[in-house]
């Protein structure tokens, strides 16, 4: 497991998106909280993160913060901006406040629907680390790039693109999230060689780019059609450092038991 091997704590990261209002999150981090506590789920073994709707946040921080819940909890997106008169935008500083720790920047649905570019997901992860907060930057590629064998071309060009100006500290503090696009919300989860193949070049790329010692503090994930009966697979391999779950992560049952991934592989 990534754990033993380079001290990395395994992040498994829920995004939820545009589902659950704010009185529906409530009785799924609830739920999540007392199911872990009941199977005895160890925080030093994964890190577990939930990523609600904007609209969410203060409910989720009031439960957290009141409730003492071991939970984190980010955004799934962030202005590029730092305030001023961008309507309907969210900065990173608000999201400070709302005690977010995390935000997820570049996801594929936001780079396709709303035509972000490397140089806007680079924007927000700026935005987002000024604040301290860690961003998880997501690359992948899509169906036509994978048939043509492009994929570790693609996902590292989104990497450098992305990353582009960074100070080591900053890439230090940040998480890489590999989804390839075929595999989102289709069923279709990438092979465990598959996904090491891409996470693998990722950090050798850190390497190259910014030091060893760069890269071997970074967490990497994996996110597309990750369930219960694929996660122990995945986090076998050694560049992956957790996951960035969608449509599981709105199951209670099957989240808890993802983010127990060591208990189901018996460790
Ligand atoms: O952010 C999460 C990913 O898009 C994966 O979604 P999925 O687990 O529903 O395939």
């Amino acid at each position: 497991m990534a754990e033993a091997t380079h001290g990395r704590t395994p992040l498994m990261a829920g995004n939820w998106k545009s589902n659950l209002n704010h009185v529906e999150a409530t009785g799924l981090v609830q739920k999540l909280a007392w199911t872990l506590q009941d199977k005895r789920w160890d925080p030093a073994k994964s890190e577990v993160a939930v990523f609600p709707p904007f609209t969410d946040l203060r409910t989720v921080q009031t439960l957290v913060e009141g409730d003492k819940l071991q939970l984190e909890y980010g955004a799934q997106d962030v202005s590029s901006h730092d305030g001023g008169a961008h309507t309907g935008e969210v900065t990173a500083r608000m999201l400070a406040k709302l005690g977010c720790r995390y935000v997820i920047v570049g996801h594929s649905e936001r780079r396709t629907e709303h035509d972000e570019s490397d140089a806007v997901v680079q924007a927000k992860a700026l935005q987002a680390l000024r604040a301290d907060i860690a961003p998880i930057v997501c690359v992948g590629e899509g169906p036509e790039v994978r048939e043509a064998d492009g994929q570790v071309d693609h996902c590292l060009a989104q990497v450098g693109g992305s990353l582009a100006g960074l100070k080591p500290e900053d890439i230090t503090r940040s998480v890489i999230a590999y989804e390839p696009v075929w595999a989102i919300g289709t069923g279709k989860v990438a092979t465990p060689d598959d996904a090491q193949e891409v996470c693998g070049a990722i950090r050798q790329f850190l390497a190259e780019e910014h030091g060893i010692a760069v890269a071997e503090r970074v967490r990497i994930l994996y996110g597309g059609s990750v369930k219960a009966d694929n996660v122990v697979a995945i986090m076998a391999e050694p560049d992956i450092d957790g996951c960035l779950v969608g449509g599981a992560s709105l199951k209670v049952d099957e989240f808890a038991a993802i983010c127990r991934f060591y208990d189901l592989a018996g460790g």
